[in-house]
């Protein structure tokens, strides 16, 4: 016998959702309809803590919540009551849901349950509100958003639009906490076309509200989606879409982003402002205009922390080349320049600090000058092949 045995059970939400565009699922939420809570802990779920009421299957650990309605009684997120009872129908659980394509259930016999029409709106690729209580929770405008980034297809109900716009206007995306904020923009941009996240926020106004920083355009949205299809890592492409944003730092903070994204973002202007100043090829020049060239790389090199960081230099490469990608004029000489300071940090990296210092008569002073002396050096060769004079 199984612990569901004679429960009324559905599978609900984003796994529906996919299994009928013939995507791969994830994880599986279950709706619970007709138990109380001490119904389903004597069945052996366990009782997972928190806002709502929800279980762990005992075996399968997918999670049963059961149905419930939900009722706004303040600002933000946390500003929600819900109303959970045996008597709540499986109706009314997906009547409080954001979109009516995330409001279809599946009975355990295969038959599905779709009193929003979530069907049709899939077919026709179409967000749309699945009822006036998506009003109540901002995050939903985020998570439309990203949906956005997700499924490239779809497209805002124009009724969706204008509750969203209603929703920015009344203040309520003012109550948004950062976390939730950056928990939907994050896994946007790791979605296939991010710039569709950052055109829906636009388009509702929410986009001032939550990212005020940002300096979004047509190349910056294009250099973006370059990152995600390059399957740059999650710091890159953040660091794409602020490529324009001067208060990149504010931004971060503002969004308590992870300090690796923040830094990225940072260190990647850093070196776009730099790249440009290192000529190559070099005007035919004396030794001496070599070496202040290989100083230059090295001190950018040293800004950018690359001798402990070698990958994270390697990936912001990969973000400058995506920024440059849709304004360059002659794209290929872009590309040979960002392989060229790749391979210069080949030659950096490679430089045996270790026997340097053998060779070296002195204290620590007089090592780490001959270190850097060795390391400048070994750049400038590499200068002088890749790009001779
Ligand atoms: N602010 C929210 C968050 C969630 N949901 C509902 O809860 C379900 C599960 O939410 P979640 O797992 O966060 O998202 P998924 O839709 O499953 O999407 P993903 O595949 O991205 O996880 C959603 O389908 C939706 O019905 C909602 O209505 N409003």
């Amino acid at each position: 016998m199984s612990v569901t045995d004679g429960l009324d059970v559905y599978v609900v939400g984003g796994a529906v959702r996919d299994e009928l565009l013939g995507l791969p699922q994830g994880d599986r939420d279950w709706v619970v309809v007709g138990a109380s809570p001490q119904e389903m802990v004597r069945r052996g779920f366990q009782p997972v803590g928190g806002d709502f009421p929800v279980f762990l299957h005992p075996q399968t650990k997918e999670e049963y919540a059961l149905a419930r309605t939900e009722r706004k009684a303040g600002r933000g997120y946390k500003g929600f009551t819900f109303h959970t009872g045996p008597e709540v129908t499986l109706e009314e659980d997906l009547k409080r849901r954001d979109l009516t394509i995330n409001a279809m259930a599946r009975r355990t016999d295969g038959t599905l349950v779709d009193p929003l029409r979530g069907r049709d709106d899939l077919e026709r690729r179409v967000f749309r509100h699945a009822s006036q209580a998506f009003a109540e929770d901002p995050v939903r405008i985020l998570r439309v958003a990203r949906f956005a980034a997700r499924f490239t297809e779809f497209t805002l109900a124009g009724g969706t639009l204008q509750l969203c716009r209603d929703m920015v206007a009344s203040g309520e995306t003012d109550a948004l906490v950062p976390e939730r904020v950056w928990k939907e923009v994050s896994r946007g941009l790791m979605n296939e076309k991010p710039s569709r996240m950052f055109t829906v926020l636009q388009d509702t106004n929410a986009l001032a509200v939550v990212m005020p920083q940002l300096h979004w355009n047509t190349e910056v949205a294009q250099a973006t989606d370059l990152s995600a299809a390059r399957i740059l890592p999650l710091p890159s492409r953040y660091a794409v879409a602020l490529s324009q944003t001067r208060e990149h730092a504010a931004l971060s903070v503002h969004l308590k982003v992870p300090a690796e994204c923040a830094d990225y973002a940072r260190l990647a202007q850093v070196l776009s402002e730099r790249l440009d100043m290192l000529p190559l090829p070099p005007s035919p020049t004396a030794q001496a205009h070599l070496l202040s060239r290989a100083q230059y790389v090295l001190e950018t090199l040293e800004v950018t922390d690359s001798l402990r960081k070698p990958t994270r230099f390697r990936d912001l490469l990969g973000v400058v080349l995506c920024t440059r990608h849709s304004a360059a004029e002659n794209l290929q000489a872009e590309i040979t320049r960002i392989e060229s300071w790749s391979e210069i940090l080949d030659c950096y990296l490679r430089v045996d600090a270790g026997a340097v210092a053998r060779q070296t008569a002195g204290g620590t002073n007089a090592i780490k000058a001959a270190v850097r002396a060795a390391r400048l050096d070994a750049i400038a060769a590499c200068l002088e092949k890749i790009a001779p004079g």
